[in-house]
């Protein structure tokens, strides 16, 4: 049967590679964004979203995330451009977060991290029929990574985490409609992208990652909503928290700017 990972010390992120080998593959995520490490590549396209206020969505608390499920199949959001080539389907949007504002994101920058990253997982609609056929190939996947800090209240997130409380529990779901993806993204268009992997089990080498350079802004409130989520993975009834990979080699890989 599946085996419970979690982030506890019994099956936190250092036990993963019993069960997925992969775990110590040559493209893992996160890393760290060392400037050292990153090349401004004047041939990036900038990104292209084709996203509309989405219908009704679920939003359940999977018990290591909460996350948004959209319907791929009406009208998806399809982003295309930047370092991809062909369209990806958004299939689902979810967050890493720690338990104080320092820590929490997945990717730092330059050793930082943030209080948490939200990711837009999206699906080679251009070359797989399903998000399960596109999950495991080397091109499968695009993730959009956005750094999350606290500073303002961020009105279209605040759609979702006024809806937290009433997921704690874990397996948990409500609807939700009408959010709009495209608000969920900076205002900068700078970016870095590099070949990488999900960074939670089964940890496939099949994203390819754009992690925007400019945070958006959550409230403290909103971040203790985030923070208020319960699971049961660990076989206790506790707070989801620190739910972030550490960063992993980068093995020659290159990272790549979208700006100077
Ligand atoms: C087999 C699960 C497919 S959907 C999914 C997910 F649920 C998830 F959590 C992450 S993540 O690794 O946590 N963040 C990048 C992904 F990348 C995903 F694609
Ligand atoms: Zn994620």
């Amino acid at each position: 049967e599946q085996p419970s990972w979690g982030y506890s010390k019994a099956n936190g992120p250092y036990t993963w590679v019993s069960h997925f080998p992969i775990a110590q593959g040559s493209r893992q995520s996160p890393v760290d964004l060392r400037s050292s490490d990153t090349r401004f590549d004047a041939k990036l396209q900038p990104l292209n979203y084709h996203y509309m206020p989405t219908s009704s969505r679920i939003l359940n608390n999977n018990g290591f995330s909460f996350k948004l499920s959209f319907d791929d199949s009406s009208d998806p959001c399809v982003l295309s451009g930047g370092p991809l080539d062909g369209h990806f389907r958004m299939n689902q949007l979810h967050m890493h977060w720690g338990c104080d504002e320092h820590a929490g994101s997945e990717h730092s920058v330059d050793g930082n991290t943030y209080a948490a990253e939200l990711h837009m997982v999206h699906w080679n609609s251009s070359k797989y029929s399903n998000m399960q056929q596109a999950v495991a190939q080397p091109d499968g996947l695009a993730v959009i990574g956005v750094f999350i800090q606290v500073g303002a209240e961020h009105k279209e997130l605040k759609k979702i985490t006024d809806l937290l409380p009433m997921i704690t529990q874990q397996d948990s779901k409500i609807e939700l409609s009408g959010l709009n993806p495209l608000l969920l993204l900076p205002c900068s268009p700078a970016y870095w992208t590099y070949l990488g992997s999900l960074t939670t089990p089964p940890l496939y080498e099949s994203v390819t990652w754009i992690v925007m350079k400019e945070p958006l802004s959550i409230s403290s409130q909103q971040l203790e909503a985030i923070q208020s989520l319960y699971s049961l993975r660990s076989g206790k009834h506790e707070r989801l928290l620190n739910n972030y990979r550490p960063p992993q080699l980068l093995a020659g890989r290159e990272i790549r700017a979208s700006f100077k």
